[in-house]
């Protein structure tokens, strides 16, 4: 009998160090299947910029695959129809797939599938791409796994496949054909190609002033990898990066490299340290981790603020740079999403879940693991991490000090001077004339006041942490989500006694407690 392999191809859009594929070369013949779902298309974190990249690399993995002998169909419709009316067309004897930690529509896909293979005899192995563990049952010893995954060897393929049955291939669809609209955002390269590129312009030169670069949005855009929509997609695995790096710092001779290179290393096994909470508590898409803070934000929710802050109109010229720089190139750094958000939730007390979805779609590395936990965290609701609230005003001076990506972005503010820049409200009436930008008329006044609003947040923060039921729950979501290496008390409480300075981490202190 032939043994035919299917590889479904979900966000590991890649031929190097993929399991599946180098597991299907034990079979008589393979082709592979990437299934475009109206439930992704439908779901309201995909942007057609996520649909956009998605078929640029698979037009490139199409190619590829093709020159190692296997056809790779793409398909339009729901997981278990597609699957069921090709295997009527084709009989495939064993489905081969990477795990994947989505969101609640790919978990309920995942056990209709694993229904349909029960029901119609065909096995379905799954192998993992990330540190993530199924069904884990603690997180001590959980680093640990995270490195011996990442050190094992890169899954290469030796060889090509024996020709599969012939099967038409129509054209990919185009955004139009899925009735998307176009996006207009000026999106990072796709395909294998692109991520590989990334990866070792980043490892020979860009990552040189890494450490430094993190911060201001200026020197983040070259200085940070820009690795994560290739992680996100799977046009490059983790254990390729993680492993290229360790080579890179291995083998450079510049002390300088090394340590950059080192803090990078570092932030690799976030991702997947990230991802485990979503794996651990898929709920978290939706509720508060820390369910001390449900009612905190869901009946305040102003729907002009969050339209202001949407469209880069808060007044705040940090704040909508930023906003209008994600939306035009679907990037931003760390530093600046976590302003974003803050600005959200405290400054304009907007509850993280419509927040979240607007960011989900306007980042182009969207993961979903990544970014609801961020979202809480950055939000306040996981109950255990330090509350970080950002000036806007503070983070303009401090990461844009000359206004060079305030002017790019805000044009309105352009010929205002460098003193008003971050406060333009404060400009008097003869200033504002002169720049050409008249407060209210040309450029937003401040939606809120800024030191106002952020006592009003601290005041409900640290009101609610401080009672008895908020510390309870702190301990459970530590023990349950936090690493075992964060160094935080237990409890989640503020730290008592101030770090030694040989301790404080090399990392800016915004990221300082991230693995809590
Ligand atoms: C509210 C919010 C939402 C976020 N949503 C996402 C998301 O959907 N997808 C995503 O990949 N990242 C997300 N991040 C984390 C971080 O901002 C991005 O990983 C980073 O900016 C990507 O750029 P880079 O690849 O150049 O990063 P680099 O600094 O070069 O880091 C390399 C890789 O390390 C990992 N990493 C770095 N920082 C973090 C971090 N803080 N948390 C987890 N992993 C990290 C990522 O995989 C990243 O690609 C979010 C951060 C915040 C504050």
């Amino acid at each position: 009998m032939t043994r035919r392999a299917l590889v479904w191809f979900k966000r590991d859009l890649r031929v190097h160090d993929h399991a599946p594929l180098v597991a299907a070369l034990a079979h008589t013949d393979a082709l592979a299947l990437f299934i475009i779902e109206p439930e992704w298309l439908h779901s309201p974190e995909c942007d057609a910029s996520h649909v956009d990249f998605a078929l640029q690399c698979l037009a490139e993995l199409r190619i590829a695959l093709a020159q190692r002998g296997m056809p790779l169909l793409v398909r339009v419709g729901s997981a278990v129809p597609v699957l069921a009316q090709l295997h009527s067309e084709v009989v495939f004897t064993q489905l081969l797939s990477h795990e994947e930690t989505g969101t609640g529509w790919s978990y309920q896909r995942d056990l209709q599938v694993a229904a349909w293979c029960k029901s119609a005899d065909i096995p379905w192995q799954e192998f993992t791409q990330t540190g993530v563990v199924r069904r884990l049952r603690s997180r001590s010893g959980w680093a640990q796994r995270w490195q011996a995954r990442m050190d094992a060897p890169l899954q290469l393929l030796d060889g090509g496949f024996s020709p599969a049955v012939a099967l038409e291939q129509p054209e990919l669809p185009t955004l139009a054909d899925l009735g998307m609209e176009r996006h207009g955002k000026a999106l990072q390269a796709a395909g294998e190609k692109a991520a590989r590129r990334t990866l070792k312009s980043f490892l020979q030169v860009r990552g040189y002033d890494y450490r430094k670069s993190l911060s201001s949005p200026l020197t983040a855009e070259d200085g940070c990898s820009r690795l994560s929509p290739h992680l996100a997609f799977g046009t490059l695995s983790m254990r390729t990066v993680h492993q290229a790096t360790e080579v890179a710092i291995a083998n450079t001779p510049d002390r300088e490299m090394a340590y950059a290179l080192r803090g990078f290393a570092g932030r690799l096994r976030w991702h997947c340290h990230f991802m485990q909470k979503l794996e651990d508590e898929p709920d978290i898409e939706f509720h508060n981790f820390a369910r001390v803070c449900d009612g905190l934000r869901e009946n305040d929710f102003n729907d002009d603020y969050f339209a202001a802050w949407c469209e880069g109109r808060t007044g705040y010229p940090m704040v909508d740079a930023c906003m209008r720089s994600l939306i035009a190139t679907g990037w931003l750094n760390f530093r600046m999403r976590a302003m974003l958000v803050s600005f959200a939730s405290y400054h304009l007390w907007l509850h993280w879940r419509p927040t979240g979805l607007f960011l989900a779609r306007q980042f182009l590395d969207y993961e979903p693991g990544i970014h609801w936990s961020q979202m809480q965290m950055q939000s306040g609701t996981t109950g255990i991490n330090t509350l970080r609230m950002y000036s806007p005003t503070k983070q303009a001076q401090d990461q844009d000090p000359e206004g060079l990506f305030i002017r790019r972005w805000v044009p309105e503010l352009a010929r205002v001077p460098l003193p008003y820049l971050a406060t333009p409200w404060k400009m008097d009436i003869s200033v504002q004339r002169m720049a050409g930008c008249i407060i209210g008329v040309d450029y937003p006044a401040p939606i809120v006041d800024d030191k106002l609003a952020m006592k009003a947040a601290k005041d409900r923060m640290y009101g609610l942490r401080k009672t008895q039921e908020a510390r309870e729950e702190a301990g459970e979501v530590q023990a349950k989500h936090g690493s075992r290496k964060s160094g935080l008390p237990p409890t989640g409480q503020r730290r008592k006694t101030p770090r030694r300075k040989s301790d404080a981490p090399a990392t800016p202190s915004s990221q300082g407690d991230l693995f809590a």
